[in-house]
């Protein structure tokens, strides 16, 4: 203990020595002369990017720095901890964990132990080491003993005893052989990571985006990681990792939020959640904005020169329109963007025609090219032509292609031919009230779905940006090419992928267009950004518009999707991996099973096989890697006027529930009810002590939540009640999927509270 804490003191005197040169060259920096040449003004800045950077690298590595050491047989010691340090003649004092060097220390077990002979794990209060345990390798020093896979037994078992506080930490001490092959597998290419509730699937993916981010950062520093959760709360919960990782430029989103502008509420039924996510809607977009692009049936008559002694009539047959249609078509481009060919082609033709007949009248003198040039343009601001390409091919917005379609029952089912009329009525809106003294809510008529973001980002691909809205504009093109050489030159003084921009960013900066933001500020607010690495978290609830919506922002397809099919709980969720990747990236994805529970004590576990068995009898549920002491009861809520007083079930279920809270101890609770629970029950809840109802992501705060499966998905808490069973079973076709996410999130303690007969695939609980 004395050596080891000789050991890491020293590597705590190298940390303090870095932060002050670090936290010197900061100052130096900031003294300097504000201005000075553009190239010199760029060094300054790139230079304070990166010394923050370290800095607060610096920092996160303050607890834990040190967790753990391997010895060869050659008696070669190496620390292993969260970054690499070195003494003041460079040798190698502490390895960074994402370093290759540091593997051993994770894939090593008894059975195949490389060449480490021995592993030690620390752990430390403050700068202090408090403990250490040992795992000898080699033949001998597995005789009698079994040959236990896990590393670091101790600690681990430490980390997931301890009381939750609602907030997730990072492992990186304890990370296991099969969880460190998921994290450093290879960048490119589709990794789908399969495992039962509680196999580190969160955890692991959010230490193989640091891992990537450390070992590419030439190719990932300047598009960025994207780590997708299902919802706010989720990420929340996980927002804590990767900055004590040191990482904290990665983007994390819900889909929902992954249109600008637009924030997507969870309030859509099941039946329209579906509907909206099935991948038939990508045609139902394209038909519906087809029908946008209307075309006389023989011909149209428009009125120019109203306001001059030209005034004339012009006949607008049919196939001029459809020339001028396939003008447009032509082109290629979003619909948008197509329109000024559309225009072109019916503005020439136009002036031709008037050319012609001017000159057949010879009025005015034979008209040449150019003045036939002059008057198309002339006529493309003819009050009767614009209202003419309005018809033909009118400028829209993605929200106002989804407002039209949901508004109107012709629409959609002109659009909707497959679909059944049902289904078309589950997306029906109610148009924006026509009344003008009838005040619409604005709030209310942009209310956007979850559901919604993907077919808004589907329409946006279809209608490209509006005229002087979205493009990168002419700043590219009239790019300064000087400074852009200045910033090019700056970036690789630097290294590449120092800092996450590029050289055109640089420029940009410098000419005062663009001041300096963080990649994740730049990233989510940019509908085409490119991520080099995305990695999708509750993967199987992604509806395959969401899949089409996530392949657009990875178009390197270098993803990890991390899920377990067992716990799909969208209408439009998988039911395989094939049925969401196949599409996108056949034969480009891998697959990978997480097969270890680290979450749910195995008598919690047992509880749940029948419910397994019930979502499909081929699954397996992963082992639990403990057992916990408290077996997990129900307890029946008898009908009123049961031989209890009047309100006599609130009362028992208050009483439950005041226990449970009682033997916490400081850690969290959850309270999962069904989304058709009694209202008179929950809000006999809401009012106890410490209980907060889930609305809000700092919810998680609080010791006790109130929260549905579907909100539960992903969290973990040290107790759970699951409240009536039956009903989170028939609430929806998968409700069956929901009780299972519902009982595997304790770390402790569950019971479950009833009002009917428990279900049958309920088996094992103590009757209290
Ligand atoms: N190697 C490890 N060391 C310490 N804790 C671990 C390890 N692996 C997993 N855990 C812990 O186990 C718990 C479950 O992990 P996580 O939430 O990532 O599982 P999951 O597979 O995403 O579960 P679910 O599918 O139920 O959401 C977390 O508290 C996590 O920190």
């Amino acid at each position: 203990m004395r050596a080891e804490n000789e050991y890491v003191g020293k590597l705590y005197d190298r940390l303090d020595a870095q932060r002050e040169l670090a936290a010197t060259r900061l100052r130096e920096i900031h003294r300097r002369e504000k201005g000075g040449t553009s190239q010199s003004r760029m060094e300054r800045d790139t230079l304070e990017i990166h010394h923050t950077r370290r800095l607060s690298e610096l920092h996160a590595a303050e607890y834990g720095l040190c967790f753990g050491r391997i010895e060869s047989a050659d008696g070669e010691r190496q620390y292993i901890g969260r970054i690499a340090l070195a003494d003041e003649e460079q040798e190698p004092l502490l390895t960074d964990w994402r370093a290759s060097a540091a593997e051993p220390f994770y894939r090593a077990t008894p059975a195949a132990p490389g060449a480490v002979t021995a592993r030690r794990h620390l752990r430390s209060r403050g700068r202090a080491v408090v403990d250490f345990d040992d795992d000898a390798f080699g033949v001998s020093a597995l005789e009698g003993r079994d040959s236990s896979e896990l590393s670091g037994e101790t600690a681990l078992l430490a980390s997931l005893t301890a009381p939750r506080t609602g907030r997730m930490g990072d492992i990186v001490s304890t990370i296991q052989a099969e969880q460190d092959r998921v994290i450093r597998s290879e960048l490119g290419g589709v990794l789908v990571v399969q495992g039962g509730p509680g196999t580190g699937k969160t955890v692991v993916a959010l230490h193989r985006a640091a891992y990537l981010l450390y070992t590419h950062r030439d190719r990932l520093a300047k598009s960025g990681v994207l780590v997708i959760g299902p919802n706010r709360m989720f990420l929340r919960y996980i927002d804590q990792v990767l900055p004590a990782l040191g990482e904290s430029e990665v983007v994390l989103s819900s889909i929902g939020a992954l249109y600008p502008g637009v924030t997507g509420a969870d309030t859509e039924t099941p039946e329209a959640a579906a509907v909206k996510g099935d991948a038939r809607m990508a045609r139902v977009l394209a038909t519906a904005l087809e029908s946008f692009r209307q075309l006389p049936e023989e011909s149209w008559t428009v009125t120019v020169g109203r306001r001059s002694a030209h005034q004339e009539q012009l006949e607008i047959s049919r196939a001029l329109c459809e020339r001028a249609h396939a003008a447009a078509h032509r082109t290629g481009e979003a619909h948008n963007l197509a329109r000024p060919a559309l225009v072109e082609r019916l503005s020439s033709e136009l002036a031709l025609r008037i050319a012609r007949d001017r000159n057949a009248r010879s009025e005015g003198g034979r008209m040449d090219l150019d003045e036939v040039a002059d008057l198309a343009d002339e006529l493309v601001d003819e009050p009767d032509v614009r209202a003419l390409v309005e018809r033909l091919w009118p400028l829209l917005s993605p929200e106002q292609l989804l407002t039209a379609l949901f508004g109107s029952p012709e629409l959609l089912a002109a659009a909707m031919p497959d679909f059944s009329e049902a289904e078309r009525a589950t997306l029906l809106r109610e148009p924006p009230a026509p009344d003008p003294g009838q005040a619409v809510n604005p709030d209310e008529e942009a209310a956007w779905t979850t559901a919604d973001v993907p077919l808004l980002d589907e329409a946006a691909e279809l209608l490209g940006p509006l005229p002087g809205r979205g493009a990168a504009g002419p700043t590219d093109a009239a790019a300064d090419a000087r400074e852009l050489e200045f910033a090019k030159i700056v970036l690789d003084d630097f290294g590449v992928g120092l800092v996450e921009m590029d050289a055109a960013m640089l420029a940009r900066q410098y000419r005062g267009e663009e001041s300096f933001r963080p990649l994740a500020e730049r990233a989510v607010e940019d509908r085409t950004w490119g991520f080099g690495h995305v990695i999708v978290d509750e993967a199987q609830e992604l509806s395959p518009m969401a899949w089409r919506l996530l392949t657009r922002r990875c178009p390197g397809r270098s993803m990890t999707i991390v899920g377990d099919l067992a716990q799909t709980g969208a209408s439009a969720g998988l039911n395989s991996w094939g049925e969401a990747l196949d599409e996108y990236t056949a034969g480009r994805w891998r697959s990978v099973e997480l097969t270890v529970n680290y979450r749910t004590p195995a008598e919690i576990m047992r509880i749940t096989e029948g419910v397994l068995r019930a979502i499909d009898p081929a699954l397996t549920a992963p082992s639990a890697v403990r057992s916990g002491g408290i077996r997990p009861w129900s307890l029946r809520l008898l009908p009123e006027g049961g031989g209890e007083a009047k309100g006599g079930r609130a009362s028992v279920l208050r009483a439950a529930v005041e226990r449970e809270v009682a033997a916490l101890d400081g850690g969290r609770m959850a309270i999962i009810y069904p989304p058709t629970w009694s209202a008179e029950l929950f809000y006999g809840l809401v009012e106890l002590d410490g209980v907060t109802v889930i609305d809000d992501p700092s919810a998680l705060d609080s010791p006790v939540v109130l929260l549905t499966a579907a909100e539960a998905k992903g969290l973990e808490f040290d107790a759970v009640l699951v409240l009536e069973p039956a009903e989170i079973l028939a609430a929806h076709a998968r409700g069956v999927n929901d009780l299972y996410v519902a009982l595997t999130r304790a770390t402790r303690s569950l019971g479950v509270i009833h009002s009917g007969e428990l279900p049958e695939l309920l088996e094992g609980l103590d009757p209290r």
